[in-house]
């Protein structure tokens, strides 16, 4: 256990720099205790923290933060500089409710570049920053720190393309610990992989060099040529070559966790270049825990755990995860049907779709962090007589929404969208809910739009999905299902069909998804004060069952929508344009997020404060039948 003396005496970096090398070692372990410590409360992106301690400190002491601008690519690694930039007494509030954002925020701290959260960002900000500086004669330096599973995005080398062909001023730092949440993929990592740094670099050149000075005077001329032309050498034996073809300077590889390599390399980056540098730094994800580096993907994001055994803290039994039965199901009907081909942006685990790699590995695909070519890759198969199928959460299907329209859409082809953590996702907050997608999704052509009530929905809906010939979005939350029975056979639903789910006579409640049974439960309560709401559960937003939502509306006079997502533009506006078409102008009163983003906190909390659980719409159901 270490004692934390130099920590709490760390208010700004500024004060980490007035240390010496032993003592900032020291400081690095009362880091990672801090961190382990907290995590193991709250929860949080434990091994990628970990696995960046020392390059914090090193970027903090040679760079002159905030005035030099540090941006974290993802943020999901930036404890250590939450610690080391004025955060340290709130740092046991992380991810709470009301407490320190888990990503980058600049509320919070002058330290803090920009809110981050979605992968691959952070060269093109870089360079955005770079270039006003250079405009604006603005002296100072801009350092994005990017990981190798951020780098297989394509925003990233569409930046490292523009930023190089520009000439910024700009250092990245690639972080490279050769995993991304799971095992990092492509042709790219195996490239920058370590097999290709340190040692091997090492054996390779001095078998080569060996090799020409046995070919006497030819071959010592060659290696003296060689020699001289430095670039020539790395550019043969280091991953370095690509970089210095998008014009980058290449330097290193070097060790993340070595302060003495760590901060004179960087001073020198920092005093002597202009232009383009990337520098790459060699890390082991989760390092100084040992749980964490045996087990880097399962320690990437963890919930509470104990320190000493590593294990989760026993959570109380939930039912199996909407996650899980999606994941289950699709191995099921691939089972039978083997056009299904599975498909993910770096998230094996997360989507629920590990089960379906390990059973029927031709057909899956990881594609690293591209949700836009997953999306033009589904379709792809999909044209090819495939029915691929692409688990995404709904927040980072954001950035495929062209790909989306134009290429799947348009073409009509039938891709299958797994929209997994629609809604608010809780703690990670809002760089991760997924509340734009309704509102998003609804204007597209040919699409068919799900929101399953239940995990047993979800699996009809699914098949329903993979057998309709057309583009189809299921949109599901993250977290536990309801707990209900599974039905043994899959079904197609009619599509474009809703249920009647209740019958009432003073008002309808129209609940889209994860609201079907609180609205179930509010109707429940209404009934006890002599209320009787009818309750549609309408499967599908798209198309929507409009005759039997425009006969409710018509015998209970008075629609309450109820959406785990963003009013405008989403589930309750098309109820209200619905109705409006069919010349229905009965009340409606829509539930669900304002136009705000919405902070981090369990789901059941923010639920709440939305009026959108069982309680909030009681109420929002009582008030609406006093005007
Ligand atoms: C657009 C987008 N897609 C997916 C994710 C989920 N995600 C968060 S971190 C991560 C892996 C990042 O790997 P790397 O950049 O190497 O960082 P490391 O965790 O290894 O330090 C992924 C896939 C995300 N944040 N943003
Ligand atoms: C940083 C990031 O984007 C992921 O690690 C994300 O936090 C995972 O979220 P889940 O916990 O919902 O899988
Ligand atoms: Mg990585």
């Amino acid at each position: 256990m270490v004692r934390k003396k130099l920590l709490a005496g760390i208010g700004s970096p500024q004060d980490l720099r007035e240390l010496a090398l032993a003592d900032l070692e020291d400081l690095a372990e009362e880091l990672r205790e801090s961190i382990i410590e907290t995590v193991a409360e709250t929860g949080g992106h434990l091994a990628p923290s970990l696995g960046v301690v020392e390059l914090t400190l090193a970027l903090h002491y040679v760079f002159d933060t905030p005035k030099d601008k540090l941006i974290w690519d993802v943020g999901h690694q930036a404890y250590a500089h939450k610690l080391l930039t004025g955060r340290l007494a709130r740092f046991h509030t992380l991810r709470q409710y009301g407490g320190i954002s888990g990503f980058p925020k600049r509320v919070e701290s002058e330290y803090d570049t920009i809110e981050t959260g979605h992968s691959s960002t952070s060269i093109s900000f870089g360079a955005g920053l770079a270039a006003a500086d250079r405009i604006r004669k603005n002296r100072r330096k801009v350092v994005a720190v990017i990981g190798d599973g951020a780098m297989t995005a394509g925003m990233a080398f569409e930046a490292l393309n523009h930023a190089g062909g520009m000439d910024e001023d700009l250092i990245v730092v690639l972080n490279d610990n050769e995993m991304s949440i799971s095992e990092n993929v492509g042709a790219l990592s195996s490239f920058m992989s370590r097999r290709m740094t340190g040692k091997t670099v090492r054996r390779l050149r001095d078998h080569v060099e060996e090799r020409l000075l046995a070919l006497s005077t030819v071959g010592e001329n060659i290696l003296a040529l060689l020699r001289k032309s430095e670039e020539c050498t790395k550019a043969f034996f280091t991953p370095g070559m690509l970089f210095e073809a998008l014009k980058f300077k290449y330097v290193g590889p070097i060790s993340g966790h070595q302060l003495e390599d760590l901060i004179p390399t960087l001073t020198n980056v920092r005093d002597h270049n202009h232009g383009p540098v990337l520098v790459h730094v060699i890390t082991t994800k989760g390092k100084g825990y040992v749980h964490a580096e045996r087990q880097p993907g399962s320690y990437h994001g963890v919930g509470s755990f104990d320190i000493a055994s590593g294990k989760p803290r026993a959570q109380p039994e939930a039912a199996p995860s909407y996650t899980k039965i999606f994941g289950q199901t699709l191995c099921r009907i691939a089972e039978t049907n083997p056009c299904i081909v599975g498909i993910t942006a770096a998230m094996p685990d997360g989507t629920g779709l590990a089960p379906f790699a390990a059973a029927f590995p031709e057909r899956f695909f990881d594609v690293g962090i591209a949700e836009q070519h997953a999306t033009t890759f589904a379709a792809g198969l999909a044209l090819a007589g495939m029915r691929p199928c692409l688990a995404v959460y709904s927040s980072f299907m954001q950035r495929a929404m062209d790909q989306l329209i134009h290429d799947v859409c348009l073409p009509n082809l039938p891709v299958t969208i797994a929209l997994d953590r629609s809604g608010v996702v809780g703690e990670d907050g809002p760089t991760h809910h997924g509340v734009f997608d309704l509102a998003c999704l609804r204007p597209v052509p040919n699409l068919t739009l799900m929101m399953p009530a239940d995990e047993n929905e979800l699996q009809h809906m699914l098949y329903t999905a993979l057998n309709l010939g057309s583009p189809a979005v299921l949109r599901y939350p993250r977290g536990a299902g309801c707990g209900v029975a599974l039905d043994a056979e899959l079904k197609a639903l009619p599509v474009g069909r809703g249920e009647l789910l209740r019958a009432g006579s003073d008002l309808l409640l129209l609940p889209a998804g994860n609201r079907v049974h609180p609205a179930l439960a509010a109707a429940d309560r209404l009934a006890r004060a002599g209320i009787q709401a009818a309750v549609i559960n309408p499967r599908f937003l798209k198309p929507l069952d409009e005759g039997l939502i425009c006969a409710w509306a018509r015998k209970t006079g008075r629609v309450l929508t109820v959406e785990d997502g963003c009013i405008a533009g989403g589930f309750g506006s098309a109820v209200m344009q619905c109705l409006q078409r069919h010349g229905l102008y009965v009340p409606v009163r829509t539930l669900g997020y304002q136009d705000a983003f919405i902070e981090q906190g369990p789901q059941a909390t923010l639920w709440r404060e939305a009026g959108i659980d069982s309680g909030g719409i009681e109420q929002s159901a009582l008030a609406f039948l006093k005007r």
